[in-house]
Formats: C-alpha cells, structure tokens, sequence
C-alpha cells in the first residue's frame, strides 16, 4: 500500500504520522510495527493517526500505536505534535483543537513561541483503573498500596508509585538518572505481572523543587529520549510525594517540558504539558503486506 506520511518528533520522541481524515488506510498491526521499524521501515517511536472528528464538540480523533504495533490510550509529545500537524496541513483553523483519545478528550494550544500546550486532563490513582492487579493483597494492605509508594519485587524489591494519565505509569526515584538501570529494570517493571496492561517505567531524579530529570523506558517502545505522559506522571508523583512545587521543568534527553499540576486534596485537577513540537521531513513509502 502507498501512503504518504510525516515525520515528526516532540522532545526527541519521534513519530510517523498518518492522514485518515479523507478515508481509512486499514493498517494492520503488522504495518504499524513496520513503519515504526528503524532498519526494515520508516522508524519512530510511535505511529499517530489523524481521525475526523467523532462527534460534537471535537475536531478530531487521536489514535496512537506503539512501535510493537499495539495501539495504545495516550502520547503527550504526540499530541503536540498533532496540533501542529492540522494546523499546518490546513484541517484546522482553530486554537485550542480538541480531539478524542481512548480515554477522554484532550485540548491542544500552540502557543505564540511555538510551543505546544496541552491539557492532559486529570491523573488517576485507583488501583484497578491503571490498572495495577491488587486482588490477592488484603484490604488493608490494598488500602495502604494506595497510598504510595508500592513496593515491587523484581530482581530485588524497587518502590514505585503507580499512577494513569490515560495510560499507565510507574515512577521510580532514582539519585541519578544517568547512572539509573534504566535498561536493566525498565523491561522487569514494564513486563511485571501486577500491570495486566503492562507499563511505563519512570526514572525520576529531583535536582529542586521546580526541576528534575527524567528517563523513561515506554511501554511497547523502550527507552525513548522522551515521554510526555511519563513526564506528567512523574510531576503528579513528586508532588504527591511532597518533593516537587506545582510547576516543574523536566529534563529529558530529548528536552525540556514543562508540567504543571495545582493539586488539592480531590487530586483531580487537570495535569498541564507544554513543550516543542517539529516537523522533520514529509514523505511516501509502499507499505508491504507484512503479516
Ligand atoms: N509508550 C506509551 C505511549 C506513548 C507515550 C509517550 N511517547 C508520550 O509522549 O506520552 C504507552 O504505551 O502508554
């Protein structure tokens, strides 16, 4: 099949990004996974799909997959990268766009210096909504589990605090993220059988109470130079944890985003993330039956 696609990267996190708002291409996993293929395919971290809108009050649908080709719920660089994809093609002349993810509804901003705000909307901390599976742990234990951070036995016991942006979280405080086992313990933690869904694995270390630095190895991708909804998760954690003041600048290796969560004691305030998004080139490839 040929299709036309383009490259994107949000923060060093890099994505293919497909047109389906003039008709559906029909890609099978199997596709996804190749066009995410750095030696075989086009290469990125993720696959986003523009969707015409779904229903009122939304403009579009955001649909992502993960390199592995399985889609997934949310990608905060990719939704930058999104709001600037349909306001550069001409689909969209409005500012902030709306569009619908599996779990809800976002709004994109660009701003006047090019950034790109989004609203993440809320976080999500119960246990069976991330999901993180508690049922052989008694009630009482479960309660406190709730309360972070959770102890994890991998190859040896690592405390995270699990969390949901949409998709599903787990931070990690680290002294130094340079130093971290990122490679070691991000695939224990993504792969741990309390995540039925798997997981993000967080490696979070605070430099000040408005600045961290952040590694994260993805769910489905592996370690990416950047994560948008792994930045949220590790902000909402620091703060929950009393680490962090309520807007934060995250270093990643890809660069900075900046999160800014106003808890309070309902915990459901909106998470904001504001960072680059580029286009890096437009381009075309036959995409083979791969099955
Ligand atoms: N790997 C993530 C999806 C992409 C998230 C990340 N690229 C971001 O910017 O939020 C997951 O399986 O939930």
């Amino acid at each position: 099949m040929h299709i036309r696609f383009t490259k994107m990267q949000g923060a060093g996190n890099d994505f293919v990004v497909l047109d389906e708002t003039r008709g559906a291409l029909g890609l099978s996993k199997a596709q996804y996974r190749w066009l995410a293929d750095r030696h075989f395919g086009v290469g990125a971290d993720q696959i986003l799909t523009v969707r015409p809108s779904p229903g009122p009050g939304l403009d579009f649908e955001y649909i992502i997959h993960n390199a592995d080709g399985g889609e997934v719920e949310h990608c905060g660089n990719g939704a930058r990268c999104f709001v600037r994809y349909v306001r550069d093609k001409g689909l969209t002349d409005r500012n902030p766009v709306r569009v619908k993810v599996q779990q809800g509804e976002l709004s994109l901003r660009l701003n006047d210096d090019g950034r790109v705000t989004v609203d993440m909307g809320p976080p999500t901390f119960e246990l069976g909504r991330i999901p993180f599976n508690s049922q052989d742990l008694d009630p009482q234990t479960r309660g406190a589990w709730e309360q972070w951070p959770l102890q994890l036995t991998t190859d040896r016991q690592v405390l995270v605090s699990v969390l949901s942006m949409g998709n599903p979280h787990a931070v990690m405080l680290v002294d130094d993220v340079d130093t971290a086992p990122v490679r070691e313990w991000g695939p224990q933690i993504e792969n741990h059988p309390r995540f039925p869904a798997r997981v993000n694995a967080g490696f979070l270390q605070v430099v000040d109470r408005s600045h961290v630095r952040l590694r994260v190895f993805e769910r489905g991708t592996g370690e990416t130079l950047a994560c948008g909804t792994g930045a949220c998760a590790a902000v909402v954690a620091g703060i929950r944890l009393g680490l962090l003041d309520n807007e934060v600048d995250v270093q990643t290796h890809g660069g900075v985003l900046t999160i800014a969560w106003q808890d309070d004691a309902t915990h459901t305030a909106p998470v904001l993330m504001t960072g680059p998004a580029t286009t890096v080139f437009e381009g075309e490839v036959d995409v083979p039956d791969v099955d």
